[in-house]
């Protein structure tokens, strides 16, 4: 086998020396000849020097094709091991494509830094057997080396060692380019202390102690810069200049004082308050298998009290992903979305039907049509409803008919109390105000009452139409491939108990309608005064419609800027202003060290009109979405900047329904109406656990 390999290399070992030490090839030749005796096959010398030549430079290139694959290879396992990541994260289905990729580099996948700390060391989950994942435990970075600067070490290491084995052996050139790319992309490189580590690539908030201090050790957790440390003082405070009604502006002008992170005391509350994508990236990593948000503790004590049962909002570790499982397959995958699509575009249609005829009938004549300025935020709540409804328990409710009904203006208003008296209560002890019959209380727990009676009946309803169908020998309480709403579904899959349909679907009826309903009074007027973003969706939607002949996804999908419309809406009027973790380990934030279980906010409000993270934060710009600024922009964190409905495996269940509902709607207002409002200023806000207009926006709908 020895003599095999020896006999197989001698030639073109010799042929590359002699090309290295510029032996004369018929020099070699000659003395071969003379070593093997004159008898047998004459066999000539190469014919000229440049041919040998030629074949090294082959040689060469057929190494470098070879490492392109290779890295090619990586570069596709790469991304198949981030996507295999979430489907698993997210109970998706494999991708057989990504398991072929994942098998061409034999599971050795060397991640970019961003991706390798986005599902890197986490706390190991018993039930997450992501053999991937184990190999990127433990990693550590060097961070000059992914900064661009040199460390002593000249050879780059990838995650398990290996991408870079085969650079040894090539052309220098070709070593070079290799190892150059490699290092800005592909390799982790170890060594790298946690101090220095928090911001990276961005400039901190002017004035900012972390701006200051940033090159000194790591930081104990009394440093965070702080607005008072009793709780109680602050609340008082906070009462006597009814703050919590200005929480976000609070929260951005404390940022600008304070810099990029801060703690805060609010009566029982503590919190570590934090802005800049690539920190909030840092509390994403660490936020475990079940992520927790800070308890909403009045609605926790309502359901106590009522003796119901608590949904995903309020549940936590396993018993949170039992059921938030189940509601994901029903409202957040695709082939759900394709089920309740076309009901919330039937919904928006009549929207807008109903408002063209009442544009016609009050409103006065123009030149090209009819035109009428109105506050559109009762008919905006009434579409929520209506379109919730019509997702959840695949009824309509009638509220475009000239008489809705007493029961769900009773619903509308009891949401919006249930919101309003939520903040004050957040930091009192609701139990002690529920044994005391305080009226703060007494008015929530009755707002609460009124939505889940809203809900039962619904409920009961759907049952019923279940039993009657399963009795006739049918499928999910609706006739053949009807859908029924997710309730329907939920009740004919029978994996929840009805019961904790019931808790879940009422959580969803208070989550969904103020939460559609309020951005879009922020989409309609920042339409109205930026004329020329409305005609440029509006172009955009048209020829989409045009091309979509009528087909509400196919149209959406045509008209990406209508995604960035209601993403730019949510950048500056984020319905939720902050979203809260728990971090399952310690971490460290721009250098300050954080106890596992610390309560850390990311404020959306001054991170969506941060200078450090958007270039002319001010401007309306649904565009800005589609460029790179969406991606590895300003401010790091890669897609750390558009978290309106939350991030990971928590985010908003909602989400799709609430997304497409949004752009469904603007679709087709834009297809009918010119937009104005009377005022250039922007729009005064107030907050009451959601982001709203103080006053809503009168809009001028003209017919097109
Ligand atoms: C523009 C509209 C909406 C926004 C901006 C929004 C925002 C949010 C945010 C920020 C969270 C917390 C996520 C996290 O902690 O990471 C959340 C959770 C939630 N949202 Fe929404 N939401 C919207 C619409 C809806 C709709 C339409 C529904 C129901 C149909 C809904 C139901 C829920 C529920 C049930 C949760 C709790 C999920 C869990 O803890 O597992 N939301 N939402």
């Amino acid at each position: 086998m020895d003599t095999m390999v020896k006999q197989s290399l001698a030639v073109p070992i010799k042929k590359l020396s002699s090309c290295v030490t510029g032996v004369k090839e018929r020099e070699v030749w000659a003395r071969r000849r003379a070593k093997r005796g004159t008898g047998g096959v004459k066999s000539s010398p190469p014919r000229t020097g440049q041919t040998s030549v030629t074949r090294s430079y082959q040689a060469d290139l057929e190494k470098e094709r070879k490492l392109r694959e290779t890295l090619n290879a990586q570069k596709h396992a790469e991304r198949a091991a981030m996507r295999d990541h979430f489907r698993k994260k997210y109970q998706l289905s494999k991708s057989s494509k990504d398991t072929s990729h994942l098998s061409a580099a034999q599971g050795k996948v060397a991640l970019p830094r961003q991706l390798a700390k986005l599902i890197g060391p986490e706390t190991p989950a018993k039930d997450d057997g992501y053999s991937l994942l184990s190999a990127f435990q433990g990693l550590n970075f060097n961070m000059g080396m992914l900064g661009g600067k040199q460390t002593k070490s000249s050879t780059p290491m990838s995650v398990n060692g290996e991408a870079c084995k085969g650079i040894q052996g090539m052309s220098l050139s070709v070593r070079q380019a290799a190892c150059v790319r490699i290092q800005r992309g592909m390799c982790v490189c170890p060594a790298g202390t946690v101090a220095g580590l928090g911001v990276e690539g961005v400039t901190p908030a002017r004035g900012g102690p972390a701006g200051r201090g940033g090159g000194r050790g790591l930081r104990r957790f009394e440093e965070i810069p702080h607005t008072g440390s009793s709780g109680w003082l602050n609340l008082v405070k906070f009462w006597r200049e009814d703050r919590f009604k200005l929480l976000h502006k609070h929260m951005e002008r404390t940022f600008n004082t304070l810099g990029p992170i801060y703690r805060e005391r609010l009566g029982t509350q503590s919190t570590v308050n934090i802005l800049l994508p690539s920190d909030i990236s840092e509390l994403f990593r660490s936020e475990g298998l079940h992520p927790r948000r800070m308890t909403l503790q009045p609605w926790a004590t309502h359901r106590e009290t009522r003796q119901h049962s608590k949904g995903v909002f309020l549940k936590n570790g396993a018993e949170w992903r039992a059921d938030r499982l189940l509601l994901n397959r029903e409202a957040m995958m695709a082939p759900a979305v394709r089920r309740f699509l076309p009901l919330l575009d039937e919904v928006a249609r009549d929207f807008c039907r109903q408002l063209a005829t009442r544009v016609e009938k009050e409103g006065g004549k123009e030149e090209r049509g009819y035109s009428l300025t109105i506050d559109p935020s009762p008919d905006l709540f009434r579409f929520a409803l209506e379109a919730s409804c019509h997702v959840l328990y695949g009824e309509r409710i009638g509220l475009f008919s000239t008489s809705p009904s007493q029961e769900s203006q009773k619903f509308i208003f009891a949401v919006e109390r249930m919101l309003a008296t939520t903040p004050p209560l957040l930091y009192l002890p609701p139990r002690l105000l529920w044994r005391l019959g305080a009226p703060l209380w007494t008015q929530h727990a009755t707002a609460w009452d009124i939505i889940f009676s809203h809900a039962e009946k619904r409920i009961q309803r759907g049952v019923q139409r279940l039993r009657s169908t399963q009795a006739a020998g049918g499928g999910s309480g609706g006739a053949e491939g009807e859908f029924t709403g997710i309730l329907g579904q939920l009740m004919d899959k029978g994996q929840l108990s009805l019961e904790l349909i019931r808790a879940n679907i009422t959580e969803l009826m208070a989550g969904g309608v103020d939460t559609t309903a309020v951005p879009l009074q922020f989409a309609l007027y920042e339409l109205g005064r930026n004329p020329a973003v409305q005609e440029q969706v509006r172009g955009q939607v048209k020829a989409a419609w045009a091309r979509g002949g009528g087909d509400a996804h196919k149209a959406l999908q045509g008209a990406p800027l209508l995604k960035g419309l209601v993403k730019e809406t949510l950048r500056l009027y984020p319905v939720g202003i902050t979203v809260q973790r728990y971090p399952v380990r310690d971490i460290i934030i721009q250098n300050y060290h954080i106890p596992a279980g610390t309560c850390v906010q990311a404020c959306l409000y001054p991170l969506g009109r941060s200078r450090d993270v958007f270039q002319d934060p001010e401007r309306f710009d649904p565009g800005r979405w589609g460029t790179q600024e969406s991606g590895e922009g300003a401010g790091g964190g890669g897609g750390f900047r558009s978290l309106a409905f939350g991030f990971g495996a928590r985010q908003c269940v909602g989400r799709r329904i609430a997304e497409n509902e949004m752009q469904l709607l603007l679709m087709h207002i834009l297809l009918s109406f010119r937009l104005s409002v009377s005022s250039s200023e922007e729009l005064s806000t107030k907050y009451t656990l959601i982001l709203q207009p103080e006053t809503p926006p009168r809009i001028t709908f003209s017919t097109l």
